[in-house]
């Protein structure tokens, strides 16, 4: 097992060492120094004037060699008072509480103790009450052989081993304690989780390959051919489009969300996101798609669930060669068959060596300009249909599929005006769409927390939508918006993919079920957090982020009489955490439900589209709301929540109202965060008739000269430099292609 370290248990009690057999410990850093030492390989030669410790002893007798006494014997001696105790002079006194001090202060030895089920929580009371027991108790030849040692590593592991014998004498009820939290929040062996996946030998084909290559593709061809099939897509988006070609191709198929379900009558088929993928049910035939994603920081559980627990006797796994490594590993433990199978790009992808120059004006059309934040968005389309002739349609996280769809489908079509995309990385996964060109207006990113450059194999993935096989436009191209990023662009797209190492893991709800056992009287954050504290993982896996979870667990400890699996289950529900209207409607659909009384949708459908940026919000908020309830009502009792049809239906106008609105935005972007500012101020009556009128662009330019987002991160870039003439800049440039 990777990652895990064993102590050194040759001297150590019969119980111990059963213990320190059994135990792996997680993440354990390497021992720092080799072997323990015997005191004669410790101590030069000939005193040094450097060492007090050395100096006390040059005049008296050779220390003891304690490396022939087991730790336990020693231990023993110590605990009945073989010998009596030191009479030490307060020199000793003090340099002996040094060497004991240094061990409580020991990181290495507080991490070992995890292997004997001492928690780091609990090592710093151990250690204190074994200072006092060797203090008490240590007889002249042991005070010599520490003094000899000094407060050194050597003393450290010297004493480790007594420690060991120290705590399983005096604290066996916490170690059992402890033994049985690490027992229930042991992760390690995932693959053992699925029996019957594991009574099988599946065939699992590796379609593996960049962007734009046929993977999907030929994946698809067998699923469309199998008796019983799936196909789990990262995206809702990209669902709906698997399931609508193959019933275009006369294969029945049914479509699973986490918020849809439709069932096509007689269909042995069925495309669903990967989170909704059964695990009971048994496939010919099974499609991961962009099994890459395993490595999310947040939702590659699904993906590594799909893949161990699916009963399906083939399963197509279609994405880069990132995670190839991992895969092979993988089917080595679950004793599967794996097949290789390798792809080139259709036509290479040529980076542009021109690029727009800081000039939107340069745009052209099937241009698709990637911007990371809707705010940019917005001012790239406003900029664009402003000083341009092209229009343009959007695509970002917030909208809905639906919406995302009309825009695609608007955008796809040549015989109308929409002939320019401006998308977030959303556009990025599976989608195929009409792209000449990739053009990045930026290539950094607000990470939630800082504005970090945009990952290369993100950066790989998004690119890869120009030039599409079949698509208007077979031939890829991309480039940037300013001079400055395409050096970053081009390293990023001729940069090997990186081999993981590890991928994604998250507990199932009986995880924490058997680890709430040990904590009755924890809150649901405070279980979450102990099990993160406690989980045992093997180095081949990573335990997902759960801040989304315990966001939305925090918000619901308030809310009483729900059960631990209503808590586990309502934190999955898809509610943007940012945004404070979505979360409390969550807040009160767990309310009502918590009463058992029928839940209802609660939220209007507004008459016309959107007229200004805190409408479009509004409605990009209504709709996950809806969303939210549709989820809940396919999760849980349909009694309690049964106006999904309801809810449907209303989404699907909001979604329509959405793609109306985006038509015609003509209106200065507004963040989530003060919109949420402004409700709160309109709520209290603070705020002044402020409603936005569409901003006269004259202004809007002037406003724009100096963009700071909410995150504190000041661009200068800003729509001026649409009009600026940097010719100059221009003629430097060469303009000879790259293919990369
Ligand atoms: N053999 C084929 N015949 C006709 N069209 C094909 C063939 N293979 C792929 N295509 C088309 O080429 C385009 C890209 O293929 P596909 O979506 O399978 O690529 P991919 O490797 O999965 O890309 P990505 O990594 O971006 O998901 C699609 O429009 C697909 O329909
Ligand atoms: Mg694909």
């Amino acid at each position: 097992m990777a990652s895990t370290h064993l102590l050194r248990f040759r001297s150590f009690s019969r119980s111990a060492r059963h213990l320190l057999l059994l135990s792996t410990v997680r993440s354990l850093p390497p021992p720092p120094a080799p072997p323990i030492p015997t005191v004669h390989s410790i101590l030069p030669t000939k005193p040094s004037p450097f060492n007090p410790f050395i100096d006390h002893f040059s005049s008296s007798p050779p220390p003891p060699d304690f490396t022939s006494r087991s730790p336990s014997d020693l231990y023993n001696d110590l605990r009945s008072l073989s010998n009596p105790p030191s009479k030490r002079s307060p020199d000793d006194y003090e340099s002996l509480l040094d060497v004991l001090r240094a061990f409580s202060k020991s990181a290495w030895a507080a991490d070992q103790s995890l292997a004997v089920y001492i928690p780091a929580s609990f090592f710093p009371t151990a250690a204190h009450r074994f200072r006092n027991f060797l203090i008490s108790r240590s007889d002249d030849m042991l005070d010599r052989h520490l003094l000899s040692l000094g407060p050194s590593d050597q003393a450290v592991r010297f004493l480790f081993p007594l420690f060991v014998e120290f705590c399983l004498d005096h604290f066996p009820d916490e170690i059992a304690k402890f033994k049985l939290h690490v027992k229930s929040a042991d992760l390690t062996r995932p693959h053992t989780w699925f029996p019957f996946a594991r009574a099988m030998r599946r065939r699992i084909v590796y379609h593996c390959g960049p962007t734009n290559s046929g993977k999907t593709f030929n994946a698809l061809q067998r699923f469309m051919k199998a008796g019983k099939g799936v196909y789990c897509s990262p995206l809702r988006l990209l669902a709906m489009e698997v399931f609508d070609r193959v019933n275009s191709h006369g294969v029945y198929c049914s479509l699973h969300t986490g918020q849809e379900k439709k069932d096509v009558p007689f269909a042995n088929h069925v495309a669903c996101t990967v989170e909704m993928v059964s695990t009971d049910v048994m496939y010919d035939v099974a499609v991961i798609d962009e099994i890459q994603m395993m490595v999310d920081p947040a939702r590659g559980h699904a993906w590594t669930r799909a893949l161990l627990g699916l009963k399906a006797d083939e399963i197509h796994l279609c994405g880069d060669p990132s995670v190839l490594g991992a895969v092979r590993r993988i089917c080595r433990e679950t004793g599967d068959e794996l097949v290789e199978t390798h792809y080139e790009r259709f036509k290479p992808l040529v980076v542009e060596a021109k690029t727009l120059m800081g000039d939107l004006r340069n745009v052209r059309s099937g241009d698709c300009v990637v911007a990371f934040s809707r705010r940019e968005i917005f001012e790239v389309k406003l900029a664009i249909e402003r000083f341009t002739g092209h229009r343009c349609c959007v695509i970002y996280g917030a909208l809905p599929p639906e919406t995302r769809r009309q825009q695609a489908t608007l955008f796809n079509e040549p015989n109308n005006e929409y002939d320019v995309l401006v998308a977030s990385d959303a556009v990025g996964m599976g989608l195929n769409l009409n792209i000449r060109r990739i053009v990045f207006y930026s290539l950094s990113k607000y990470n939630g927390d800082r504005v970090v450059p945009v990952d290369p194999s993100q950066v790989k993935q998004i690119a890869g939508r120009a030039g599409r096989r079949g698509s208007r436009y077979p031939d890829g191209l991309t480039t940037t918006f300013e001079a400055n990023d395409l050096q970053y662009l081009i390293s990023c797209l001729q940069e090997p993919f990186d081999e993981v190492k590890q991928v994604g893991l998250f507990p199932f709800f009986e995880h924490i079920e058997l680890f709430a056992g040990q904590y009755p009287n924890s809150t649901f954050v405070g279980l979450l957090d102990k099990f993160r504290e406690n989980c045992k993982l093997d180095g081949s896996y990573f335990l997902c982020q759960h801040d989304h979870v315990r966001k939305v667990a925090r918000m619901l400890e308030k809310v009483q009489g729900l059960s631990l699996q209503d808590r586990f289950n309502f934190c999955f529900a898809p509610v943007n955490i940012r945004d404070p209207k979505s979360m409390s409607h969550l807040l009160r659909f767990a309310s009502r439900y918590s009463e058992d009384l029928p839940v209802n949708v609660s939220v209007g459908v507004p008459r016309r589209s959107a007229r200004n940026d805190t409408e479009l919000l509004e409605l990009e908020t209504r709709h996950q709301v809806l969303s939210v309830y549709m989820w809940l009502s396919h999760h849980f009792n349909e009694e309690i929540f049964p106006h999904k049809q309801q809810a449907t239906e209303m989404a699907a106008n909001i979604a329509g109202l959405l793609g109306e609105s985006l038509k015609s935005v003509k209106w200065k972007p507004m963040s989530r965060v003060q919109k949420a500012k402004n409700d709160e101020e309109e709520e209290n009556g603070t705020m002044e008739r402020r409603r936005p009128a569409p901003v006269a662009l004259e202004g809007y330019e002037r406003a724009s000269s100096r963009l700071t987002n909410k995150t504190g991160y000041t661009r200068t870039r800003s729509l001026i430099m649409a009009f600026r003439k940097i010719k100059n800049e221009q003629s430097t440039q060469k303009d000879a292609p790259v293919a990369v």
